[in-house]
């Protein structure tokens, strides 16, 4: 048995660094519907490169880089062949992705790196910083850098880590690399064997690169695209001024429920979001945590209590197994930004701090405390907090964690 089989041939046009799960199941997927969609010359080729390990890549370019997406529903499964990833590089490679990013064709670099790939050490501020000051060096023309990873204002927050690695050469930057601020969404876990199976049992294909997700996917975008970008508009994405609202909406709801849910699930024994949800007290404290949250939200009541009526269902899908071991990794910085931010916003707007709030960082607390770590970032905050008073580690988390998820 094989995988699918290429029947198309996007020029190359687009970069992505961190070939995970999601880029395949939404920037890729989005770019081979708008393909799609477009002439065979305007189409859009992306050369997908992995952030760490090789592995993804070397099992996506057995199968000339082609996979299966299983959009999985309450209801049943449906599976659609991507072929808009036209190479898939190691991450190792640096001369592919020097000549990648001078390549004049390629105009957009997509990223989704985790949001610990932000960290000066990570070393993808450096990978990217060196890219693009080839790419001006070689006067191969603006590009476009868009984030796809959940943080606030991750287009800025790129460009701000990828200056600063750049040093002096930083100025180099202004005039080629315009930075896109996004809000994406599309529940999509990690990959296991047994959907590699549901996979060979829908489709008869062999293809360790499919990935499983759920129907639902949303992209916001805010920013400019000097070289053009796949119409990725005409398959649902969203271009506006501001993604602000939006961006704190899947931060402050999604975001936030899910790292309550993974701390608070796993100490009652679940395994996955469905199951967490599904219980009534956790189901009541998210509820709780939403009502608090959602005062940050700049957007029509309407729309917001519609959006949540959508998320309840997407939390309650039980054919999706988000495991909430993988949602727990590097969750210092992940509460840092999604929930003791909102607590701040909200005393300095001189209110009291909300229960359901607090209870959410309680329960992380506890989860540091008597879970084993998922990370070291984790382990390391786990010891400190552990070291504290009970009565006393509330406090110096809501006073004390930093935005990059340390205790200052
Ligand atoms: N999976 C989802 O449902 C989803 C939805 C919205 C946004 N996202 C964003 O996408 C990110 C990736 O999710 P995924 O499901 O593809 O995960 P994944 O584990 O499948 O892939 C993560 C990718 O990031 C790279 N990476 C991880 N840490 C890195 C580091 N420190 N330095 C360099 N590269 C690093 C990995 O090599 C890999 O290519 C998430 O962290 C999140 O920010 C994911
Ligand atoms: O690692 P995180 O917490 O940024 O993401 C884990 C999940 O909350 C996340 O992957 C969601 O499924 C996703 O953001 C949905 O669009």
């Amino acid at each position: 048995m094989t995988g699918p089989a290429r029947t198309q041939h996007p020029p190359l046009r687009a970069a992505h660094l961190g070939l995970g799960a999601f880029h395949r199941a939404h920037q890729a997927w989005y770019t081979q519907q708008a393909n799609e969609r477009a002439t065979a010359d305007d189409g859009w080729g992306i050369a997908a490169f992995t952030g760490r390990a090789p592995e993804a890549a070397e099992l996506l370019s057995r199968n000339d880089g082609v996979y299966t997406v299983l959009e999985r529903s309450a209801e049943g499964d449906r599976a659609t062949t991507v072929q808009s990833i036209v190479r898939a590089v190691p991450g190792s490679d640096e001369r592919a992705w020097l000549d990648t990013l001078t390549d004049p064709r390629v105009a957009v670099l997509t990223v989704t790196v985790t949001e610990a790939g932000y960290s000066a050490g990570s070393g993808v501020p450096r990978r990217i910083a060196d890219g693009l000051v080839a790419r001006a060096r070689a006067g191969a023309g603006p590009i476009a850098v868009v984030s796809c990873d959940n943080l606030p204002q991750n287009g800025r927050a790129l460009r701000d880590v990828v200056r600063k690695a750049a040093g002096p050469q930083a100025v180099r930057l202004s005039d080629i690399a315009s930075f896109v601020d996004t809000v994406v969404d599309r529940i999509t876990p990690a990959v296991t064997p047994a959907d590699i199976d549901a996979v060979r049992k829908l489709t008869g294909l062999d293809d360790p690169s499919a990935v499983v997700t759920e129907p639902f996917a949303e992209w916001i975008l805010a920013g400019e695209f000097p070289g053009g970008s796949p119409d990725w508009a005409q398959v649902g994405a969203r271009f506006v001024a501001d993604v602000g609202p939006y961006e704190a909406r899947k931060l402050y709801l999604l975001n936030a429920g899910h790292t309550f849910l993974a701390a608070a699930g796993r100490l009652r024994g679940y395994d996955t979001i469905a199951e967490a949800f599904g219980d009534a007290d956790l189901r009541a404290d998210t509820e709780a945590l939403w009502a608090a949250q959602r005062t940050a939200v700049d957007l029509p009541v309407a729309e917001l209590d519609g959006w949540l009526d959508d998320l309840r269902l997407r939390f309650s899908n039980p054919r999706i197994a988000h495991r909430l071991d993988q949602i727990r990794r590097d969750s210092p910085i992940k509460v840092a930004l999604r929930l003791v931010a909102p607590l701040r916003r909200r005393r300095e707007a001189g209110d009291a701090a909300d229960d359901a709030q607090l209870h959410a960082v309680e329960s992380w607390i506890r989860s540091l405390v008597e879970l084993d770590p998922t990370d070291p970032a984790t382990a390391l905050i786990a010891r400190t907090i552990s070291a504290l008073p009970a009565a006393d580690r509330a406090r110096t988390v809501i006073d004390h964690l930093t935005p990059e998820g340390t205790l200052a």
